[in-house]
């Protein structure tokens, strides 16, 4: 856990929905050899969920991990509600993180830790002061949101796979952060399971007034959960569109894109 050295660098005010609440703006990012990003722009309205597509390895996850201040880009600005992110040092994305949280692709759970101590983990880390009653009753009503309501004492071993990415997103909204990024949400989930971290992802918006950013190889999950689409590819954004746009976008890396998942989709000849 880090200790703050100083006063939190992050100003932060409950966002208007509609309002410009994230900004990438002009980003490289480069590992060695490998470009990620040559001149990557998006834009992020508070209150939609944006869905970001792209083929394997153009820098999906990596954009996640830019905004919260685990990998940092080599050039541009990331701006957070106005504020630049660049200059920040890693204590001062403690802030960040609370109000920006990570849903990851395995969960992350600790699998030592019952689901209620992992639940209590971030609650204990950004408010160290908070009463235990306190701590509990938001472990509970967490639980209730993601429809797990009683099984703070299981452990993550004793859980199927949709257990445990509800659990997974019971622990990131422990803080009530304003926005969620979800990394691969329905990756090796059934259909079932798809559809209900879908409702999940469209709940949270709607229950909780969350900005969500998606990252997803999943198309169908992608057209029903989202608001907007980004595609990623030639290491910067291509286009953003609803859902509809994208259907019948002319783009070509996103007709290429669709095109090789159209059986997946089950697209519409029309629609093209
Ligand atoms: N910490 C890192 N060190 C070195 N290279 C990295 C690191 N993180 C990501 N990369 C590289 O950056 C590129 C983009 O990675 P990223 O995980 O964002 O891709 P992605 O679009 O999410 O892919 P996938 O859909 O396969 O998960 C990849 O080539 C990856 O190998």
């Amino acid at each position: 856990m880090l200790l703050r050295r100083h006063p939190p660098r992050l100003q932060f005010r409950p966002p208007t929905r509609g309002e410009e609440l994230i900004r990438f703006e002009h980003l490289q990012k480069s590992f060695g050899p490998k470009r990620v990003y040559d001149d990557l722009q998006l834009s992020v309205y508070a209150g939609e969920t944006l869905t970001v597509i792209g083929g394997s390895g153009t820098g999906k996850s990596v954009l996640l991990k830019c905004l919260i201040g685990l990998l940092r880009p080599d050039a541009g600005r990331i701006l957070f509600e106005g504020q630049e992110l660049s200059g920040f040092h890693e204590e001062d994305f403690i802030d960040v993180r609370r109000h920006v949280a990570m849903v990851f692709q395995g969960s992350a759970l600790f699998d030592s830790l019952t689901v209620g101590e992992n639940i209590a983990y971030p609650l204990r880390e950004h408010f160290p002061r908070m009463p235990a009653e306190e701590i509990r009753e938001r472990v509970a009503r967490k639980l209730e949101l993601v429809n797990l309501p009683g099984i703070e004492d299981m452990k993550p071993s004793d859980l199927s796979g949709g257990m445990k990415k509800r659990v997974g997103l019971a622990r990131a909204i422990a803080t009530d952060p304003e926005v969620i990024l979800w990394d691969e949400p329905t990756t090796g989930l059934d259909p079932v399971t798809t559809e209900n971290i879908n409702q999940m992802i469209r709940s949270m918006q709607k229950q909780l007034g969350c900005t969500s950013i998606v990252v997803t190889h999943d198309m169908m999950s992608a057209f029903t959960v989202s608001d907007r689409i980004a595609m990623l590819a030639n290491r910067r954004i291509v286009q953003v569109g609803t859902p509809e746009e994208m259907k019948v976008s002319t783009v070509p890396e996103v007709r290429a894109f669709l095109d090789a998942r159209r059986q997946e989709l089950g697209l519409q000849e029309e629609a093209r």
